[in-house]
């Protein structure tokens, strides 16, 4: 097929670049580099520095695209109670001007990239994708926004669309010389900090809260392997169905409060992680745990990399060799 990936020099985005190259597509990235990385772009793959809201100039009838897998989004829930607008401009507002142009060339499906967020404080555990959505935060409105354009677009004009709803996604994508992790400039996710400061480049690691209703008080979390939700991507493609929005949850239905995330980083790098407790930071959920039960069943996905260690594991290679191994 011919894919449009937008976000493809992001964490996520430009791993299921390369799995989809290695399949035989053929991708053209859209990503205008706001938060990510030119060396993160797969050599295989055509870019393109422009603006999903400018998707228009290269989704045209002619250029017979088959899919989009659209990743391009703002993604800190912190940042989007502080800088609300942002937020709405980028991931709603980008993705209708991104749905229009694919209605436009008549691309026949599509594939989001959707949240936990979506959930907010979920009334029931694990979390199934008929679960009440009622997101705390920003971030987690604008992907509701537009997850339900997308089940308009389905019903209204036959878009084969399919919404996967990450939880917290780790680890790094390490294969052969491919090296892909997460790089966020200022870094705001709680593993990548972890690392910094195991490696000496922080000196304290700042838990936003103790006094949520978890075990430790701390929030909790459900970790996903990057490799393992950049598999359930290609199947999401072949599953895609004209005239459905299919969304399905990805985890591994184990929720790790933010305090045993911190000890398992401790265990992998074998270094002090000091910790501090700060106040709570707005827009958080308490837990977030999914139940894939459906992403198993209707698209055969499997983890392969499901334990915590693993992820943590794989981050502090790619910490490693992108920051300590450098001269
Ligand atoms: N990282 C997670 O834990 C997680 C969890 C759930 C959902 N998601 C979703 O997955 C997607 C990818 O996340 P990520 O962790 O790879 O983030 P990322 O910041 O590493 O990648 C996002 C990419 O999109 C690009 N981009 C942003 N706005 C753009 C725009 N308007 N036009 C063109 N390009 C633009 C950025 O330059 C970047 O390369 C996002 O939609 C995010 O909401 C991520
Ligand atoms: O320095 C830090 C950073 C984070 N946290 C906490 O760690 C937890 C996880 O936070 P973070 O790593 O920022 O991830 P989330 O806010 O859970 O959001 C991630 O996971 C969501 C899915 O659950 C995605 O949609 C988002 O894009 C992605 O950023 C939260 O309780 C944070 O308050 C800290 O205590 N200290």
């Amino acid at each position: 097929m011919k894919l449009l990936v937008t976000g493809g020099a992001g964490f996520i985005g430009s791993v299921v670049t390369r799995m989809l190259l290695d399949a035989g597509h053929e991708v053209v990235v859209l990503d205008d580099l706001r938060t990510g990385h030119r060396a993160a772009l797969a050599p295989d793959a055509t870019h393109v520095e422009a603006g999903i809201h400018d998707a228009a100039r290269v989704l045209t009838p002619q250029a017979g695209f088959d899919g989009v897998l659209h990743f391009a989004a703002l993604i800190a829930a912190g940042e989007s109670m502080v800088a609300p607008e942002r937020y709405w401009h980028n991931n709603t507002v980008g993705t209708l001007a991104l749905i229009d142009a694919v209605r436009a060339a008549g691309v026949p499906r599509l594939v989001f990239s959707s949240t936990a967020a979506v959930y907010g404080n979920p009334t029931e555990l694990p979390i199934t994708e008929t679960a009440v959505k009622a997101p705390t935060n920003t971030y987690g409105a604008t992907k509701l926004a537009a997850d339900m354009m997308l089940t308009a677009e389905a019903i209204g004009h036959g878009l084969a669309a399919v919404s996967l709803r990450y939880f917290n996604v780790a680890g790094a994508h390490l294969d052969g010389d491919v090296v892909l992790g997460e790089r966020h400039d200022p870094e705001t996710h709680l593993i990548p900090i972890a690392l910094e400061v195991a490696a000496d480049r922080r000196d304290k690691l700042q838990l936003f809260g103790d006094d949520y209703p978890t075990v430790d008080g701390t929030c909790v979390r459900d970790y996903i392997h990057v490799s393992d939700l950049a598999r359930a991507h290609l199947l999401a493609l072949d599953a895609a169905t004209g005239g459905q929005h299919r969304i399905y949850n990805l985890g591994n239905g184990n929720g790790f409060t933010n305090r045993q995330v911190v000890e398992v980083v401790r265990e992998v790098t074998g270094h002090p992680v000091p910790v501090e407790v700060a106040p709570r930071r707005e827009g958080d959920p308490a837990e977030l745990v999914a139940s894939s039960a459906l992403a198993r069943a209707e698209l055969g996905w499997e983890p392969r990399k499901p334990t915590l260690h693993d992820m943590v594991t794989d981050a502090w290679a790619f910490y490693r060799a992108q920051v300590l191994d450098r001269p």
